[in-house]
């Protein structure tokens, strides 16, 4: 018997990321070749960018999805989430010229407020929400404190591009294949601050760290690049990555749905007071999924080179933070 639709909404459904991304969803890349699915898309309530939502949702018509149930647009978060079951929120404020990042962060706190307020009236209780418009981390702690109603597990940030791109540079630089890499996390925010952590990592149960056995490279070459990777294309686009972030998307939701068999992925996720980073930061952790929940991987042995990478991405997601406390 097939299953029944979920509903899955995407904010910045006329943006790149979106363009990258719907397509896959609605392909069952996400879900599962089995799933089908109701997309609710949501946009500004402006001109251009709901005419570019009509044009995408005529290309995923013309893709005749068997898995595609249904489409939407939306202009308002309370219709765009209504009963959704996944929610995607790519949608945000970019940084326009002259801006700082603290307006960054009060637009943006502006926009994800209003979400997670829609969230918390209109969503499904068991929603699983993915922040990816950035600052993603400091968003999804904004949705998240403006939806009371729902568990705060349910909101998370990506961290998994920084994952994929860290587990690329390392099967670069010691002849692997990037599949065959397991236990790999990345800490902290997503931004250039983020701890990419390839201590516990094996291939073929052989220690990455030994193989690789260069802490130099560690420290100089290889966090560097993982770190300032988003600004890197950026330089040689033109614009900001868009494909591998949609990519990244659909691997979270993959596998916060579906189970990672035991693997360890990285997602950003409120904090217990895991490692000693405060309660409810919204923090990139080792994790493993299953049965639609995911795990903090703990009693990891934290090195003093690590314990530094750590407290730092945390002091800049607590400044984060603390700078729209007032807004919230
Ligand atoms: N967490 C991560 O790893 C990554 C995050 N990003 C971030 O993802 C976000 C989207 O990137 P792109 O798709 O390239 O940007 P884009 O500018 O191409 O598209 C964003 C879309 O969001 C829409 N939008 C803006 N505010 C909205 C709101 N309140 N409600 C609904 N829609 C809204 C815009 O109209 C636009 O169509 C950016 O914040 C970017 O920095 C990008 C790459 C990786
Ligand atoms: O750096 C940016 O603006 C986009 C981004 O988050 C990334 O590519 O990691």
């Amino acid at each position: 018997m097939s299953k029944k639709p979920v509903r899955v909404a995407v904010t910045g459904a006329a943006g790149q990321i979106g363009y990258a991304l719907l397509f896959r969803i609605a392909s069952g890349e996400m879900l599962g070749k089995d799933q089908p699915v109701i997309l609710q898309l949501l946009e500004i309530p402006d001109e251009k960018a709901q005419n570019a939502l009509k044009g995408v949702i005529m290309e995923l018509e013309d893709c005749a999805f068997p898995l595609l149930a249904g489409i939407e647009a939306h202009s308002d978060p309370l219709t765009a989430f209504k009963d959704t079951d996944y929610a995607l929120l790519v949608g945000a404020r970019p940084r326009g010229p002259g801006m700082e990042r603290a307006d960054l962060l009060a637009a943006n706190a502006q926009i994800f407020t209003a979400q997670g307020k829609a969230l918390n009236a209109v969503a499904s209780r068991n929603v699983k929400v993915l922040v990816v418009g950035n600052p993603a981390n400091t968003n999804a702690y904004i949705a998240m404190k403006s939806a009371p109603d729902l568990p705060a597990k349910n909101f998370t940030a990506m961290l998994r591009l920084d994952h994929n791109r860290a587990a690329s540079q390392l099967a670069a630089k010691a002849g692997f294949k990037v599949g065959d890499i397991k236990h790999l996390t990345v800490w902290g925010n997503h931004s250039p601050t983020m701890y990419a952590d390839y201590r516990f990592a094996t291939v073929d149960g052989k220690s990455v760290k030994d193989m690789i056995n260069d802490q130099v490279w560690n420290k100089d070459v290889f966090l560097p690049t993982v770190g300032k990777r988003g600004a890197a294309i950026i330089a040689a686009r033109g614009l900001s990555s868009a494909a591998s972030a949609a990519n990244a998307a659909i691997d979270h939701m993959r596998d916060w749905a579906l189970g990672s068999n035991g693997e360890w992925v990285t997602m950003g996720v409120p904090s217990n007071g895991e490692y000693g980073i405060p309660a409810g930061i919204v923090f990139g952790f080792p994790v493993t999924t299953e049965n639609g929940e995911y795990k903090i991987v703990e009693g990891l042995e934290i090195d003093a080179f690590s314990q530094e990478g750590i407290d730092k991405t945390l002091a800049e997601l607590q400044g984060e933070q603390d700078g729209v406390k007032h807004l919230l």
